[in-house]
C-alpha cells in the first residue's frame, strides 16, 4: 500500500483524502480540519482500475463544462516515432515544420533547426541531451539521402531513454504506462520496424558515444526496453499536427479512457512547455467516467473502430459505436447498393451490430445484406478519391462534381459528404469577384445548418470539433448578414429578431472558440469573428437599426 505524510500533522499514513484520493490524512478529523484549504486543489478525479479499461479516471464531484479536470507538463516531447521519408521535416529544437530543407543547422550536431536561437536547442529534455550523441557523426551529413541520415524517428526514444539519468521520477512514471507488448510480438510488423530502429540507434548513435566516453552513457537501453518505450509512445502519446509535428507523452493525461463522444476537451500550450489542460466539455456527474478521444471523430464507426484496433489495441463500445445511425446523423450510412440479382432500391444501408467483428450491413427497405469488409473497401476507395481532390485546393465546380458522384452511393450526411460540404460552404460566395446570388445564398445557409446540426450531434460539447464548428458558424454569419443587407436594400427595414439572430451566432462562435487561442488557426478564426462582430454592429449603427435587447 502506498503511504505519505498527513497534510495536517505530517504523520506517515496510508489513509487518503476521501474525495480525490491524491493527498494523505491520518484521520477523518484532520481531513475535515483541512477541508477548506484543500478544496481548491482537491483533484476532481480519482484513478480507478477495471479489467476491461485498465486504469481510468472517475469524477470525484459533479463537473460542469469549462471546469478544469487536469493540467500537467509532458514527460517526453519530440518528433514522431515514425520515419519521415518525404519532407517537410521538423526542427530538432521545437518540432516546428521547416519548409526549407537547407535551413539553419544546429551549430554542434548540424541537424536542421528553425533558427539558431530556437529555445528547444538548449533545453536538456528537448534537444540538449541528444545533441551530444548526434554530434559524434556530425561530419557525414550529406553522405545519404536526407531522410536516411536524419532519423527524426529515433530522437524521441533517445529523449525517453535519457529520463533514467535526468529525471528518475519521470522515468518511473513513463515505465508505468500501458505498452501492450503482448500484442506487439516478434511476428508483428511493428516489432520488425522497431528492430530496424534499434539497429540504427545502436550503430549510429549510442555505440559511437559509448566508445568515446569509454563507458555506456545510458545504464539501461536493452532492445526489450526500447520495444517497451515504443509501445508506451504508440499507445499513450498525443500527436501534434498543426505547424508543429510532434509526439508528447503525459503521465496522468495518458490514463483518460477513450470515448467517441468525449466529455473533456484538451488544450496544449506550446509557449508553456507543451503543458496540457483538460476541461469538462459536457456535465460530468460525480462517479462518472472522465473521457477523451484517441481517434478522429469525423470518421464513421468502422473507420474509427479499425483505427482504435490497429493503434490502441481495443474495440470501442461507446454509445455512438453501438448506434448504427450514430445519433440519427447517418454519418456512416450508404445508399442501398443492391447485389448481383437486385438493383439498388433507394433504401439506406446501415450496419446491423456495428460493434461486432465482421458485422452485416442491411438495407432498411429491400433487406439486402452485405458484409462489412465489402462496404469498407468501397468506402475506402471513395475516401481515396476525396483525399485526392481535397489535396489540390479544389474549386467549387470540382467539389460539386465529386459531391454529386458521392451522393449516388452515400447518405447525404455521410462523413465523406460532410468533408466535401464543409469546404464548399466556405467557397460559396467567396470564389472570384462575382456577387453571390440569392439562390446560392440559400444553398449555402442550408448546407451550413445541416453541417452544424450533425456537428452538434457527434460532438455536443465541442470537445474536438470546435474549429470545424467555428468555421461553420462564421459562414452562417456571413450568409445571414448578406441575406439581411439584400433584404434591407430592397425593403429598407429588417426584423429586430433577425438582427438578434446574427448577434447570437457571433456570441455562440466566440464561446465555441474560447479555448482555441493556443492554436494558430483558432486565434486567426477568433480574430475574424471579432472583426465581423465590429463590422456588423457598425452596419446596424450606421442604419440606425436595433436588435432585441
Ligand atoms: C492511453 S491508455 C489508457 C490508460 C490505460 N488504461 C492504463 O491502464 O494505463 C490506452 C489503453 O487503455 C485501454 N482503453 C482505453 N479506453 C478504452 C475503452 N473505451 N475500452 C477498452 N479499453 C480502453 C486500452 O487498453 C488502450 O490501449
Amino acid at each position: 500500500m502506498p503511504e505519505g505524510p498527513c497534510e495536517v500533522c505530517q504523520r506517515v499514513t496510508q489513509r487518503k483524502c476521501s474525495t480525490c484520493h491524491q493527498v494523505y490524512y491520518c484521520s477523518e478529523e484532520h481531513e475535515n480540519e483541512n477541508k477548506e484549504t484543500h478544496q481548491a486543489s482537491c483533484s476532481p478525479f480519482e484513478i480507478s482500475t477495471s479489467k476491461e479499461l485498465g486504469r481510468h479516471l472517475i469524477a470525484t464531484r459533479d463537473l460542469k463544462p469549462s471546469d478544469v479536470v487536469l493540467t500537467e507538463e509532458p514527460l517526453v516531447f519530440g518528433p514522431k516515432p515514425q520515419q519521415i521519408k518525404e519532407g517537410p521535416f521538423p526542427c530538432v529544437g521545437c518540432c516546428r515544420i521547416l519548409t526549407d530543407q537547407t535551413c539553419e543547422r544546429c551549430p554542434l550536431c548540424l541537424w536542421p533547426v528553425c533558427k539558431l536561437d530556437c529555445p528547444g536547442l538548449k533545453q536538456p529534455h528537448f534537444h540538449g541531451f541528444e545533441c551530444t550523441i548526434l554530434r559524434q557523426r556530425a561530419t557525414n551529413t550529406e553522405a545519404k539521402p536526407f531522410y536516411e541520415y536524419f532519423r527524426f524517428d529515433i530522437l524521441i526514444i533517445l529523449r525517453a531513454l535519457n529520463l533514467q539519468n535526468s529525471n528518475p521520477k519521470y522515468w518511473e512514471a513513463m515505465l508505468a504506462l500501458e505498452d501492450h507488448l503482448e500484442l506487439r510480438g516478434p511476428d508483428t510488423d511493428v516489432y520488425k520496424a522497431i528492430e530496424e530502429k534499434i539497429k540504427i540507434l545502436e550503430e549510429n548513435y549510442l555505440n559511437p558515444l559509448n566508445k568515446k566516453v569509454g563507458e555506456p552513457v545510458l545504464k539501461n537501453c536493452s532492445p526489450d526496453l526500447i520495444h517497451k518505450i515504443y509501445g508506451i509512445l504508440d499507445v499513450n502519446a498525443t500527436e501534434l499536427t498543426e505547424e508543429i509535428e510532434a509526439m508528447v507523452l503525459y503521465p496522468t493525461a495518458s490514463l483518460f479512457e477513450h470515448n467517441c463522444v468525449p466529455n473533456t476537451m484538451q488544450t496544449i500550450d506550446e509557449k508553456e512547455n507543451f503543458r496540457i489542460t483538460f476541461r469538462a466539455a459536457l456535465p460530468i456527474k460525480k462517479g462518472g467516467h472522465i473521457t477523451s478521444t484517441y481517434t478522429n471523430i469525423l470518421w464513421g464507426t468502422s473507420a474509427r473502430r479499425d483505427h482504435l484496433k490497429q493503434t490502441k489495441y481495443f474495440t470501442c463500445k461507446c454509445k455512438r459505436c453501438k448506434d448504427p445511425t450514430e445519433f440519427g446523423t447517418y454519418f456512416s450510412a450508404l445508399r442501398c447498393l443492391g447485389n448481383e440479382e437486385n438493383s439498388p432500391c433507394g433504401g439506406t444501408q446501415l450496419p446491423k451490430n456495428p460493434t461486432e467483428e465482421d458485422c452485416i450491413w442491411v438495407c432498411d427497405r429491400c433487406k439486402i445484406q452485405l458484409p462489412d469488409k465489402e462496404m469498407m473497401n468501397f468506402v475506402n476507395h471513395l475516401s481515396t478519391e476525396v483525399d485526392r481532390v481535397m489535396s489540390r485546393r479544389p474549386k467549387i465546380a470540382e467539389l460539386e462534381d465529386v459531391l454529386s458522384k458521392l451522393l449516388n452511393f452515400l447518405h447525404e450526411n455521410h462523413y465523406l459528404n460532410y468533408i466535401v460540404k464543409h469546404s464548399l460552404v466556405q467557397l460559396y460566395g467567396n470564389e472570384g469577384n462575382r456577387e453571390i446570388t440569392a439562390g446560392l445564398l440559400t444553398t449555402k445557409l442550408k448546407m451550413c445548418q445541416d453541417l452544424i446540426d450533425i456537428t452538434k450531434k457527434i460532438d455536443p460539447g465541442n470537445a474536438r470539433l470546435s474549429l470545424y464548428m467555428g468555421v461553420l458558424l462564421n459562414e452562417k454569419f456571413i450568409g445571414t448578414f448578406k441575406m439581411i443587407t439584400m433584404m434591407y436594400e430592397k425593403e429598407k427595414k429588417v426584423d429586430a429578431g433577425k438582427l438578434q439572430e446574427v448577434l447570437n451566432i457571433l456570441e455562440e462562435n466566440k464561446n465555441v472558440l474560447k479555448y482555441e487561442i493556443n492554436t494558430t488557426s483558432g486565434t486567426r478564426l477568433l480574430n475574424v469573428v471579432c472583426k465581423n462582430e465590429m463590422q456588423f454592429k457598425s452596419w446596424m449603427e450606421s442604419n440606425d437599426l436595433k436588435a432585441y435587447v
